[in-house]
């Protein structure tokens, strides 16, 4: 694969959600989420797909799927890679990093639960549509360190997730490593890096914050604004703090009722409808 495509390179990297062709999310990548969920802490990062239309820009609604009763917010930084590659060393990968998102890996856990029991694929509770809100792009030189900056995620304004990217079990340039050489990133692709612990269950009009904070970030961001005064989109992008409600299903209960008739029996055992 070439690493830079003519095509693709003159796209909008900031609005990488619209053509981006692939989310690939690691799980159970912070020791104390994987605990929590009773799962071994893992000796090899683990890997699952996001379709890109799981991608929901803050202020849209998240739809809640109809199979699940259980739905839950993980927080995670999303690395957003800028320069293709395959079996990239650890030593340049961040050389193909063009910046960040925030975002939320949306799991319907009562059916991932049901999934993991029975060996089958973590599809139906991962992928779904919405199942990926992300903040505006920030770009790459607005967090110097990502290996090092603080998590959070409030739900109703109660604080339910707080944690630090130094505690990922697999580091950013690992993980780039470790997953190009299995599935060759491009430009545009996201990469959601595990969330910390204190993951809970959403419901309907529930009202989900989530941000980013870094005393030093936040230094390097006002005195970035400061100095270019004028130029205050950079730092109206950068997500402080952004919001997401999960919103009434109605409408995508339609959708997905009646996507039902075209479900297989398989997927189908999971509807409790
Ligand atoms: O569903 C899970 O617990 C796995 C996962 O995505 C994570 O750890 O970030």
């Amino acid at each position: 694969m070439p690493e830079s495509d003519p095509e693709m390179s003159a796209r909008n990297i900031t609005r990488f959600w619209e053509w981006g062709r692939k989310i690939i999310c690691v799980g159970r990548n912070y020791a104390d989420h994987a605990l929590e969920l009773k799962n071994a802490i893992p000796k090899e990062p683990v890997l699952f797909l996001k379709p890109p239309s799981a991608y929901v820009k803050e202020g849209s609604p998240i739809l809640l799927p109809f199979y699940t009763s259980n739905l839950h917010h993980e927080v995670e930084l999303g690395v957003v890679v800028g320069k293709g590659g395959t079996a990239i060393p650890q030593s340049s990968a961040m050389e193909h990093v063009a910046g960040y998102v925030l975002c939320l890996d949306l799991t319907a856990r009562d059916v991932q639960e049901e999934c993991k029991a029975k060996g089958l694929p973590w599809t139906l509770a991962k992928a779904f549509n919405t199942s990926c809100p992300i903040s505006d792009f920030i770009p790459k030189e607005k967090i110097p360190d990502p290996g090092s900056v603080n998590l959070w995620l409030k739900v109703n304004s109660v604080l339910k997730q707080q944690g630090s990217t130094s505690q990922m079990i697999f580091s950013i340039p690992y993980l780039i490593s470790y997953i190009s050489e299995i599935i060759s990133l491009e430009e545009g692709d996201l990469i959601l890096t595990g969330t910390p612990k204190g993951v809970s269950s959403v419901q309907e009009h529930d009202e989900l914050q989530a941000g980013i904070e870094d005393i030093k970030h936040f230094e390097v961001c006002h005195e970035v604004v400061f100095l270019i005064g004028a130029l205050k989109v950079p730092l109206q992008a950068f997500p402080q703090s952004v919001s997401f409600s999960i919103h009434t299903a109605n409408k995508s209960k339609l959708l997905y009722r009646h996507k039902q008739n075209h479900l297989t029996p398989a997927l189908l055992l999971l509807s409790p409808h």
